[in-house]
């Protein structure tokens, strides 16, 4: 029996074209796998490829309902998770309009976000650059001092949720998600979402929420899948220019 007080192993509502495409389109990471829609993203740009009508749906969405992104959103993550797997702090490149969209479909996570070791006041001990632009080591060991009035947070990233962020989150920030099947949300800035009553079709497929004896955490036992919506205003149509 968990001492976690939310048992999450819902893979309800990830719509089946998730997993339509060939097992080509998945790309596999060390810790995850995804699927990239939209295009290559360069350093100068994008190599556009249109969007999916189903993506082009959610995005558009998104994209009314939010009001946060200039043009239309013209590229989309999917992520997938294992329940002990998750992404390492970091921040979206340069090449993306700086606010970000993540729907959240299947297994809940906690998301959490450091601010950038430049702010940090104490000795820095990130590590150097890996996949991507994602930083190892950077940890929160509840005795850094930040610049600015910054500090690590947390939210809870519960399915059929929408995270947007932007602004300092964006561009101050790394985020990350922890690649262990339990994830404490005690403290998340979202905390009471997390312990709200779960949609029916939770409980139908089985999750529990039972009493914790060492805090406030989720038992990861399912799939998390994740869409990420960005915006790249460079847009490349052709590959060379003479
Ligand atoms: O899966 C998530 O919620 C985060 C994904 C992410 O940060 C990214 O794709 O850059
Ligand atoms: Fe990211």
């Amino acid at each position: 029996m968990s001492n976690c007080d939310l048992i999450c192993n819902a893979e309800y509502q990830v719509p089946v074209q998730v997993y339509n495409p060939p097992v080509s389109k998945w790309k596999s990471l060390k810790n995850r796998r995804l699927q990239n829609w939209g295009g290559i993203v360069h350093e100068k740009g994008l190599l556009p490829q249109e969007l999916p009508p189903w993506l082009k749906k959610v995005t558009e969405k998104v994209s009314e309902e939010s009001g946060l992104f200039p043009s239309t959103i013209n590229h989309v993550l999917i992520n997938e998770y294992l329940p002990d797997q998750g992404i390492m702090p970091h921040q979206d490149g340069p090449a993306y309009y700086p606010v970000v969209a993540i729907l959240s479909l299947g297994s809940a996570a906690v998301m959490d976000f450091v601010p950038h070791p430049s702010l940090r006041t104490s000795p820095d001990t990130s590590g150097g650059g890996c996949e991507d632009n994602e930083l190892n080591g950077v940890s929160d060991s509840g005795s850094d001092k930040w610049l600015n009035n910054h500090r690590p947070f947390s939210v809870v990233l519960m399915p059929r949720s929408l995270l947007i962020f932007k602004d300092d989150a964006y561009s101050s920030y790394l985020h990350g998600i922890r690649d262990s099947s339990i994830h404490q949300y005690d403290g998340a800035v979202n905390e009471c979402e997390a312990v709200g009553p779960q949609p029916p079709s939770v409980s139908e497929e089985g999750d529990e929420a039972v009493s914790s004896g060492n805090g406030k955490c989720i038992h990861r036992t399912g799939t998390r899948i994740s869409l990420t919506c960005r915006l790249v205003l460079k847009v490349h149509h052709k590959l060379f220019k003479f």
